[in-house]
């Protein structure tokens, strides 16, 4: 393919909607390449802001306000970021001719857990949790008492674990339709879930475009509070488990199409493989691959994104600690020890312009030819930042 200066009037021109320190990093992989990053959040100065060429705040649930932006800046490609977006301005900009990764139609159904889930375990026929949807404090009591407890309860479009419970007795049901409240996204509807008494959880980074589609090696994760605090790759399993993972992945990013990567969330019991959900972007667990491979999953999304290549190398094993802020700042201040900085571990600072008590801040990063070397370090190079 060729490749232009950014700026030029037939740049290949990229729209982020979302710019958190995923974004940033992909910004940061479209950038080495020439193409010109148009970067937008509902904040100001957000992560990827910072690396773009120009950069926008607007109401992205708002349908004019994202059209408004597309129409004005006229990227080749859009890449939604984040779950809460207007999904008809996504569909209505297709419609004009507009490039959306991977597709609008899978955008919808993933940024919705009630499409995802109806799509994997109804349309697909893979095996999920049981889950039922409610609208009413009445119904999530009635669904909760039918699936048995603990049950997990979530908003139908929120991450990184907002508004999400696990409610452990029926006493609990009115503190989780409260708490569902919090979502990143609409909480208008809530699926109450089977608890997967799982022995580990892993995301499998998936990469599609029409040269084929790649898989990375599992990444092993620990989740708090439904966002995660320590990933790692590989994630040691079994033959027989990991083929079931790679087959299920296959079979629902062939059924969502487009180019891409996708992050698909399993939970693994025994020989059990459940499908949880997916990413149709990278995923929070897979910055593990900033230090595991020749091209991390951002590296791989812009590739995915522009029709190239897929091949990578992975370089060993490795592991991501979460850095979350433990104060309110609108002058956030990182105290991160000097000796995070070695060889083979680093950190990765994502520039937030405010901090809220448990804010994901920076990732520490060690690359260790044993994984549980590698996790112990990550998660001491955490504990020894600090914030104000
Ligand atoms: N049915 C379940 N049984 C057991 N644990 C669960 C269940 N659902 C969710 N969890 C736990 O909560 C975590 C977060 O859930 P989920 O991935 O659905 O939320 P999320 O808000 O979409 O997170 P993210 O956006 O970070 O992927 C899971 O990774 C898992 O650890
Ligand atoms: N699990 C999804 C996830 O990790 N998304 C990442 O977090 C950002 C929002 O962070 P913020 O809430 O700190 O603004 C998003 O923009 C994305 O980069
Ligand atoms: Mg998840």
């Amino acid at each position: 393919m060729t490749f232009t200066a950014p700026l030029q009037k037939d740049a290949i021109k990229i729209m982020l909607l979302g710019s958190g320190e995923l974004g940033k990093e992909v910004a940061i992989e479209a950038q080495r390449l020439g193409i010109e990053v148009i970067a937008v959040d509902k904040y100001e100065n957000a992560p990827a802001h910072l690396v773009s060429n120009r950069s926008y705040t607007i109401n992205m649930q708002d349908e004019a306000a994202v059209l408004e932006v597309i129409k004005k800046e006229h990227p080749t490609y859009i890449l939604p970021e984040v779950e809460a977006i207007s999904i008809s301005a996504l569909f209505e900009a297709e419609k004009r001719g507009f490039h959306v990764i991977p597709n609008a139609e899978a955008v919808n159904k993933t940024m919705n857990r009630k499409n995802i889930r109806v799509f994997a375990a109804e349309t697909l026929g893979l095996k999920t949790s049981k889950y039922e949807f409610v609208t009413t404090l009445e119904g999530l009591k009635a669904a909760a008492e039918r699936m048995g407890f603990p049950c997990v309860i979530k908003p139908v479009m929120s991450s990184s674990g907002h508004g999400q419970s696990i409610a452990k007795t029926p006493d609990d049901i009115e503190k989780s339709w409260e708490i569902a409240k919090e979502a990143r996204g609409d909480a208008s509807e809530l699926i109450v879930e089977e608890f997967v008494p799982f022995d580990y959880e892993i995301t499998l980074l998936t990469v599609r475009n029409e040269t084929g589609t790649v898989f990375c090696k599992p990444i092993g994760h620990i989740q708090k509070d439904g966002d995660f605090i320590l990933s790692w790759q590989p994630m040691p399993m079994s033959n027989a488990a990991l083929e079931k993972a790679q087959d299920i992945a296959k079979a629902v990013t062939d059924g969502l199409g487009g180019r891409g990567i996708f992050g698909v969330e399993f939970f693994v019991k025994g020989e059990e493989v459940y499908f949880s959900e997916l990413s149709p972007r990278p995923h929070d667990t897979g910055m593990v691959t900033l230090i595991t491979q020749s091209q991390s999953e951002f590296a791989l999304h812009v590739r995915a994104v522009l029709g190239l290549p897929l091949d990578f190398t992975f370089y060993g094993a490795g592991a991501c600690g979460a850095y979350k802020a433990k104060n309110e700042s609108c002058t956030p201040v990182l105290d991160i020890p000097d000796d995070a900085f070695t060889a083979n571990s680093f950190v990765r600072v994502f520039g937030k312009p405010e901090s809220h008590i448990g804010r994901r801040m920076a990732v520490s990063l060690v690359l260790d030819n044993d994984v549980e070397a590698a996790k112990t370090r990550a998660t001491q190079i955490i504990s020894q930042i600090d914030d104000h």
